[in-house]
């Protein structure tokens, strides 16, 4: 990597400015997956050890510029603080002044949250003044927050202009091993993609037709391509403007000669939730008020064999609504495939670290990436603007 990172700076006494990626799952307060906190605790350890004043920045949802009480970091600094098995101070602003007073107040080695840096408009417009203010804060900046590193944002790219900045080690390993896996792919290559956030990740489809034998779709992701090749979804996940940009990537795969799975059949529901009605349909039958949550056997099947003779294999995005038992089936199939092939396996995302924590196969995996539309925006061949910001060596 051409970048600096922590190695390569004095860190002494400096106060560091630490972007880390804390976007964990919650639910009723509680973090269901603490994998990407950490993620996070060989450069908070790293640096404390050098004897910086560390002040941890991180993002948590999308509160969209407001504070939002069930986004705070608090619960996260509690959890820090038993993992670092030191005390966490935590603060309830990002900079100003109580932020500043508790930054002035740190010793050497101690570490500080500052809360949760999207409840500032400013943050996702990446503005100048919001990223000075962060910066005034601190004498260094550490980028560890690969998660976000395809973020432009004040925290991930502004405060880099301003003070000195380098990558933390999570952030180094993490292209260090993506970039490995990349640099000449052993084939078969496959791409797994599902998940729910198809605006997000429908685009990478396109760049990743370029590099890849095989592209498997799953999870919500699926139906705005299952309406392009003609059918109905009913109530499932549907990006209706995004079905011609589907049909047109269906089109490309073929021209390119890349094997493109979808569903051939599915878990429909007539609600969301736990104890609803379900049953598996063909893809031409999901009933107009049911909606699909999960693949269903005859494609966990088709998928799993292309797991087995795959060489290097991306995944990004459950298979199924996992959280829930009854649609977890496929998200599981796909897991323990990878699990017992000899692909090199390479999990992004949050919530697809969280399933494959969750059905206790993390182990198993060659890489997790605690980032999953970072990954596949590196795995694309985009520039991350998290780490372009980064000082050079
Ligand atoms: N068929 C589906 N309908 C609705 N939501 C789905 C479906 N399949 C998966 N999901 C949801 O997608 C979410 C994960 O999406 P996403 O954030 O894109 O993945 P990742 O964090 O792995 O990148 C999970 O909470 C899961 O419940
Ligand atoms: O969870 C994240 O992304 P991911 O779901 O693609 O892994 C990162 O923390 C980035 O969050 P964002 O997609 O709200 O910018």
């Amino acid at each position: 990597m051409n970048k600096k990172t922590v190695r390569d700076i004095d860190l002494k006494g400096k106060k560091v400015f630490c972007r880390v990626d804390f976007n964990v799952p919650m639910k009723n307060g509680e973090i269901t997956d603490e994998t990407r906190i950490r993620a996070a605790l060989p450069t908070i350890e790293f640096l404390a050890d050098q004897g910086a004043k560390v002040l941890l920045a991180s993002h948590l949802g999308r509160p969209k510029g407001e504070v939002v009480e069930e986004l705070r970091l608090t619960p996260i600094a509690t959890r820090l603080s038993e993992l670092l098995g030191k005390d966490v101070k935590k603060v309830d602003e990002a900079y100003g002044e109580e932020a500043e007073a508790a930054a002035n107040s740190l010793s050497d080695g101690d570490v500080l949250l500052l809360e949760n840096v999207r409840f500032y408009a400013g943050e996702e417009k990446n503005d100048p003044e919001l990223a000075k203010a962060f910066a005034s804060l601190a004498d260094v900046y550490v980028n560890d927050a690969f998660g976000a590193a395809h973020r432009a944002h004040a925290s991930t790219e502004g405060i880099a202009q301003h003070i000195p900045a380098v990558a933390g080690l999570l952030m180094e390993k993490e292209l260090d091993v993506l970039g490995k896996a990349l640099s000449n792919p052993e084939r078969p290559f496959t791409a797994i993609i599902g998940g729910a956030k198809v605006k997000d990740k429908i685009g990478v489809i396109e760049n990743l037709l370029e590099k890849v034998d095989n592209l498997i779709i799953g999870g919500g992701l699926a139906y705005t391509f299952v309406k392009a090749q003609g059918h109905e979804v009913g109530k499932s996940l549907l990006e209706e403007d995004k079905v011609d940009l589907a049909k047109s990537f269906m089109d490309k795969a073929k021209e390119k000669g890349v094997k493109f799975y979808m569903p051939e059949d599915v878990v429909v529901a007539d609600d969301f939730s736990e104890d609803a009605n379900t049953k598996v349909v063909d893809i031409d039958s999901i009933p107009s008020d049911w909606e699909a949550l999960d693949i269903g056997p005859k494609t966990r099947d088709t998928y799993r064999s292309v797991i087995e003779e795959s060489k290097l294999v991306i995944w990004n995005g459950p298979m199924g609504v996992f959280e829930l038992q009854v649609f977890a089936n496929g998200t599981k199939a796909v897991a323990e495939a990878l699990s017992t092939s000899e692909a090199y396996s390479v999990i992004g995302g949050g919530d697809s670290a969280a399933a494959v924590e969750k059905f206790d196969l993390a182990d198993k995996m060659s890489h997790i990436s605690t980032g999953g539309g970072a990954s596949l925006e590196f795995m694309e061949g985009k520039q991350l603007p998290g780490v372009v910001a980064l000082n050079e060596k």
